[in-house]
């Protein structure tokens, strides 16, 4: 009998853009289902292209990835169906409301209706937004509008939730609660990859993969990270794995 498949594996990649260095190296990584795994990288280290090669934005010059077994080059819709995605740069339509912004993106999937709605209820309860969604994006906050975000990320019900440096702009209290409904989607068994170049956003995920000069520098739990390097904390640890 087969093992069943990991919810994300990706195995060898490289990626060198015309000019300049590599930006990703034989990258290796995969996650288990419900857990949150954060990829840490100073900035230029290669989170954004590692995730756009995740997302199929661009094809790898050598590896693969595999999303619920599904081999995401030879059958990218099969594995792109089991994928979510919160992008760095935001993406609402402002004057649209919340309600019409999750409907656009069903509408753009082809969605039928009568199956969209339930499915927008459904996310906006998860996220605890039922009372913003006649509401304008351009009327909330910060916070707020990302959770929209991450409600139009689970309108397909993904099993892998890819965030890229998701929390950039939010408050403490924002960031906090971000993660909290990251959390609960974790319990319901959603693995998630979550890129950062911020060491604080470490605490309470399973496992950290610290990116630099485009390869993995450590691969582990935070407790293997500190007696890897040596150091007392998190930060000195990142920062004694980044220099140079
Ligand atoms: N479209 C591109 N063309 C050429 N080089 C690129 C392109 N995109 C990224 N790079 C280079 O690839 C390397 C990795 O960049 P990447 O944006 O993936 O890193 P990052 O970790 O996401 O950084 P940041 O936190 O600043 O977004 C960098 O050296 C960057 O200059």
């Amino acid at each position: 009998m087969s093992a069943a498949p990991l919810p994300l594996q990706a195995q060898g990649l490289c990626k060198s853009y015309r000019r300049g260095k590599p930006a990703l190296q034989e990258v290796s990584l995969q996650l288990e289902r419900g857990e949150r795994v954060v990829l840490l990288g100073p900035n230029g280290a290669g989170k954004s292209t590692l995730l756009q090669l995740l997302t199929g934005l661009f094809v790898p010059d050598a590896g693969s990835i595999h999303i619920e077994g599904h081999d995401l080059r030879r059958h990218p819709h099969r594995a792109l169906a089991h994928l979510g995605v919160v992008f760095q740069q935001p993406a609402l339509d402002l004057d649209l409301s919340v309600r019409a912004n999750l409907r656009f993106h069903t509408d753009l999937h082809g969605m039928p209706r009568r199956e969209a709605e339930p499915r927008i209820d459904a996310a906006l309860q998860r996220l605890g937004l039922e009372g913003e969604h006649g509401k304008a994006c351009r009327a909330l906050s910060g916070g707020t509008r990302r959770k929209v975000e991450l409600a139009r990320a689970l309108l397909h019900s993904p099993s892998v939730l890819l965030m890229d440096e998701a929390t950039v702009g939010l408050d403490p209290a924002s960031r906090a609660q971000l993660l909290q409904s990251v959390s609960t989607l974790q319990s319901e068994g959603v693995a998630v990859l979550w890129a950062t170049h911020l060491v604080e956003e470490v605490a309470g995920a399973q496992r950290l993969l610290v990116l630099h000069q485009g390869r993995i520098r450590h691969q582990g739990s935070v407790a293997e990270l500190l007696h890897a390097t040596g150091e007392a904390d998190a930060q000195a640890a990142f920062l004694a794995l980044t220099k140079g």
